[in-house]
């Protein structure tokens, strides 16, 4: 077993994945991300984007093959140290927003951070500073249901940036956002990410999210292809909607 290179911050090799009832859910992919970079995993739905960044960030196991995180061999790390693995170096956005109903949005945004060791202090100056940044700093003090879709998802993102993450693993980020909030939203967020250092992992089928990328890897059924051809209109989208060169 040999580690990746240096200036790989992920590097996964021939990755196979079976979803619980035995059906395949990746094939033999490959991928590298370097440091910093704004990485897309693109494809039609149902393409696999969603397993590949759960198996990247360590959320599961996969069948076979190999993912680095540095010099650290996820694939070989038992339930335990993945947890760990992912509460201290990895952030994840989840296509649509969950947050804990009992604590208000800073205490949230917070959370990752205190769940570190983090004192609850500082841990506030750094939820409100990125909660002001993504323009729901006014409603530090409301809880999740008080808030409209939008802006719990706002809150989500200021979450995952707060805690300062080594890689962060966005799963369509902007979906659940009206489409005018969408490119303001991600160009905040990969700006973010770009200042701090930050290496984003981005799953989308939209094209205009994908174009903020450094690099892509295009999946189609699970495979690494050489391109899709992601649809222009919304409602295009959709395996006939697709185009694709393997
Ligand atoms: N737990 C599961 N059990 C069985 N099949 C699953 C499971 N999760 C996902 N799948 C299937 O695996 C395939 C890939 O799903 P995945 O969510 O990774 O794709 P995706 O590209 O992220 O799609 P979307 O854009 O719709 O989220 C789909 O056919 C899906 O139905």
């Amino acid at each position: 077993m040999e580690a990746p290179p240096d200036n790989d911050v992920l590097w996964a090799r021939s990755l196979h994945f079976s979803h619980p009832d035995g059906s395949p859910g990746l094939t033999g992919v490959s991928l590298e991300v370097r440091q910093g970079e704004i990485f897309a995993v693109t494809g039609p739905r149902g393409s696999g984007k969603t397993t590949l960044l759960r198996c990247l960030s360590a959320l599961v196991p996969v069948r076979s093959g190999e993912v680095w995180f540095n010099s650290a061999p996820v694939h070989t790390l038992g339930p335990m140290a993945r947890e760990r693995l992912r509460r201290d170096r990895f952030g994840w956005i989840d296509p649509a927003p969950v947050l804990v109903p009992e604590l208000n949005v800073w205490e949230n945004a917070a959370l990752p951070l205190m769940l570190r060791g983090t004192g609850r202090r500082r841990a506030k100056v750094a939820a409100l500073e990125w909660l002001e940044r993504l323009d729901v700093g006014d409603k530090a003090r409301t809880r999740p249901r008080d808030l409209q879709q939008a802006e719990r998802q706002r809150v989500c993102i200021a979450r995952s940036l707060a805690s300062g993450p080594t890689i962060l693993f966005a799963d369509e980020p902007t979906a659940p956002l009206h489409r005018a909030d969408r490119t303001q939203v991600l160009r905040m967020l990969t700006s973010a990410a770009r200042s701090h250092g930050i290496t984003v992992v981005l799953a989308t089928a939209d094209p205009d999210t994908a174009a903020l990328a450094d690099r892509t890897a295009a999946l189609l059924d699970g495979r690494r292809v050489r391109t899709v051809h992601l649809p222009d209109a919304p409602e295009t989208e959709g395996r006939a909607a697709w185009s694709l060169s393997v």
